[in-house]
């Protein structure tokens, strides 16, 4: 029996990343939690006939807590998200860092040992502010709780397949991606691809960095296209989906996995050997883990960078540090739920 709970489950994200939860066959409870809507979603998807058993809550009646009741995993794409003009850091003054205080709260009341996957923006601040809400409630798991930084590397997926001149799905390249999801933040290791990428590629700068902008602004992309209408909803969806089937598969599964996700690093988190990698004693970052039974078994190694990528990660580690100070500083005055 898998319980998932979606917070913001009737959004441009929350809707179809909450359709592919409820054809998840390990998930046989699915609880969909919104400030808007959440009834008339649960009502639609439990229509289809798959395991999960479908339920919607609003906020009356500590909504919320009810939705999380017993949850093994919570997936919250609850929040603001960019329109053209803005940074994802806009988006944490707004309204993002409150939302993401109150349900930290609730989970640490209702569900404190779920696993946690953080999609709301800013993903670098947001996930420290789930992490001080929970320390100061002292249910603080750094196995279980993520950012959501598994879009960059289905995008950079697709990206090089396109460079390199293949269809996406026959040539199946994975690039890990490591650092924060915004901008110059994200890292992706095009040095470390499966299969690896033609060198000719690699060793043209024009080339190479054309395909890394387009990795790390892939997002504006997105809001550029939807002029105003949001962001990635449907990629988000199904990159959720699929870290959250990761996560699952190897708690209740039996199948471990490594991939990269924004994590804790910092006392008794087992990331100091990567913090010395990266060069600072940053308290999170997206970095290569290995998933188990519990959650993060093991933070990895980050492998080895190149010339070109150990560039990037000046620039990745100098945004990165006020970001999550920023989070991690945030005095919540929730609005109420
Ligand atoms: N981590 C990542 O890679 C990505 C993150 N995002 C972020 O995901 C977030 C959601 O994006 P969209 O789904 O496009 O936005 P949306 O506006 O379509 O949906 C957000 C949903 O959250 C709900 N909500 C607002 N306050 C809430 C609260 N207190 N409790 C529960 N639900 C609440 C809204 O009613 C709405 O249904 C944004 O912050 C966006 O920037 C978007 C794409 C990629
Ligand atoms: O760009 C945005 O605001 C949404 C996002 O995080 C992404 O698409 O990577």
């Amino acid at each position: 029996m898998v319980k998932a709970c979606v917070c913001g489950a009737a959004g441009g994200i929350g809707q179809p990343l909450s359709l592919l939860l409820k054809l998840n066959p390990l998930v046989t409870e699915l609880a969909l939690y919104d400030v808007v809507n959440a009834l008339g979603v649960a009502a639609d998807l439990s229509h289809i006939a798959s395991p999960a058993q479908v339920t919607g809550y609003l906020p009356p009646d500590n909504g919320a807590e009810r939705a999380l009741e017993g949850s093994d995993i919570v997936i919250i794409p609850a929040g603001v998200p960019r329109k053209p003009g803005m940074t994802r850091d806009d988006l944490f003054v707004c309204i993002n860092a409150g939302i993401c205080a109150t349900l930290a709260q609730a989970i640490a009341t209702a569900c404190p040992k779920a696993f946690i996957l953080v999609i709301s923006n800013p993903v670098n601040s947001t996930v420290p502010v789930f992490a001080e809400v929970l320390k100061k409630a002292g249910v603080f798991d750094p196995k279980k709780l993520f950012g959501v930084t598994h879009l960059d590397i289905v995008r950079a997926s697709t990206f090089v397949s396109a460079v390199v001149g293949k269809p996406a799905e026959a040539s199946g390249y994975t690039v890990p991606v490591i650092g924060g999801h915004a901008g110059v933040t994200i890292l992706p290791l095009l040095s470390q691809s499966k299969p690896a990428i033609p060198s000719d590629i690699l060793a043209d700068k024009e080339k190479r960095d054309a395909l890394v902008y387009r990795i790390q602004f892939g997002g504006d992309e997105v809001v550029k296209a939807k002029d105003g209408a949001g962001s990635a909803t449907l990629s988000m969806a199904q990159a959720g989906a699929e870290f959250a089937k990761f996560v699952l598969e190897a708690a209740f599964g039996g199948k471990s996995k490594v991939v990269q996700a924004y994590v804790y690093l910092g006392a008794d988190s087992g990331g100091a050997a990567v913090q010395k990698e990266i060069g600072t004693e940053l308290e999170y970052f997206s970095v290569p883990i290995e998933l188990g039974s519990s959650g993060i078994e093991k933070i990895l190694s980050l492998g080895k960078l190149d010339e070109y990528e150990q560039g990037l990660l000046g620039a990745a580690v100098k945004e990165l540090g006020p970001s999550i100070e920023k989070g991690a500083t945030f005095q919540p005055s929730p609005p109420k739920l």
